[in-house]
C-alpha cells in the first residue's frame, strides 16, 4: 500500500467501482456488502501494459478523471510461478513440472482525478489443476513458436464451446507488448473437462491450495471467502475503517 491517508477526509460523493466485467462486479458486491458505500460504472478501460500494480494505478487515474470523483478499480491476473522471469524454453519445460500458480488482484483507490492512487494487493496460492492444460500449453509452445519469445506474463481467457469440451485461448503477452484483447499473439489450445461452470475466466482451471475443487466448482460464497479478490478487498475495507472517510451529505 502506498500514499498518504488523511483521517476523516470528506469525499464529494460515494466511491465508484469502475469495471467492464460484470462477474467482477458481482463478486465485489457480494464481498463488500454494506461495508463501503459504493456505486458501479461500466467503463471499458484500456488494457494497459506493465506490472499489475502499475496497470491498476493507471486504470484508477483514468477512471477518476472520467468520473471526476473517488474511484476503485482492480486489475487481476493468474500468475504462474514457473513463468516468472524469462521463461524461454527451459522455463517452459519447468512450467510443465511446476503447476503452482497464484491468482492476484490489485485494487486501486483514487480519491479524485489528481490524487495518487493507493493500491491493495490480494493473492491466493494454488495450482492449475489439469494435466491436460499443461500438455496443451506445451504442445502449443512447440507448434507455435511465436510464443517462444521471452514472455513474462501469461493471461488467458477461456471460452466454453459445447458441453463437454472447452476451448481455451492462451494469450502470451511479452510485458513490453501487451496487445489489445482479441488481437496479437493468441494461440489456441484445448482442455478437456475443465471443472465447473465456465462463465468466469480461468475459474475452472485454478485450484486453490487446500481445496480439491477449482474456483468454478466451489459455491460462490466459498470462493468469496478465500479468493484473491476477497483478500484484496479485506485490505480496502481496513483502509476505509482506518481512514474514516465521510461522504458529502448532498451527494451520498
Ligand atoms: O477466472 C477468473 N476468476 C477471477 O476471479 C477473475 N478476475 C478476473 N478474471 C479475468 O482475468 C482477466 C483480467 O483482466 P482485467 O483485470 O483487465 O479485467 P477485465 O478487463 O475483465 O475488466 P476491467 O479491466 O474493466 O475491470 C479477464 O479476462 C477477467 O475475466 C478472472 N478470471
Ligand atoms: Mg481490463
Amino acid at each position: 500500500m502506498s500514499g498518504a491517508t488523511v483521517r476523516g477526509l470528506m469525499l464529494p460523493k460515494p466511491v465508484t467501482f469502475v469495471t467492464g466485467n460484470p462477474k467482477k462486479l458481482e463478486e465485489v458486491k457480494a464481498i463488500l456488502g454494506q461495508s463501503i458505500p459504493f456505486q458501479s460504472l461500466k467503463l471499458d478501460l484500456p488494457e494497459l501494459q506493465g506490472e499489475p500494480e502499475d496497470i491498476s494505478k493507471e486504470k484508477a487515474r483514468l477512471a477518476a478523471i472520467q468520473v471526476n470523483g473517488p474511484v476503485l478499480v482492480e486489475d487481476t491476473c493468474l500468475c504462474f510461478n514457473a513463468l516468472k522471469g524469462l521463461p524461454g524454453l527451459n522455463n517452459l519445460l519447468k512450467a510443465y513440472e511446476d503447476k503452482s500458480a497464484y491468482a492476484m488482484c490489485v485494487f486501486s483507490l483514487a480519491l479524485g482525478p489528481s490524487a495518487d492512487p493507493i493500491t491493495f494487493v490480494g493473492k491466493t496460492m494454488g495450482k492449475i489443476g489439469r494435466d491436460d492444460f499443461w500438455r496443451g500449453l506445451w504442445f502449443n509452445h512447440l507448434v507455435n513458436h511465436r510464443v517462444s519469445r521471452w514472455v513474462d506474463r501469461l493471461r488467458m481467457a477461456c471460452r466454453g464451446i459445447g458441453d463437454s469440451q472447452q476451448e481455451i485461448n492462451l494469450w502470451w503477452f511479452p510485458a513490453a507488448n501487451i496487445p489489445a484483447a482479441g488481437t496479437g499473439e493468441a494461440t489456441q489450445g484445448k482442455i478437456v473437462q475443465a471443472r465447473g461452470p465456465n462463465d468466469f475466466g480461468w475459474d475452472p482451471v485454478f485450484q486453490p491450495d487446500g481445496y480439491e475443487q477449482t474456483y468454478a466448482e466451489m459455491p460462490k460464497e466459498e470462493k468469496n471467502k478465500i479468493s484473491h479478490r476477497y483478500r484484496a478487498l479485506a485490505l480496502v475495507k481496513s483502509h476505509f475503517a482506518e481512514a474514516g472517510y465521510t461522504f458529502h451529505p448532498h451527494n451520498a
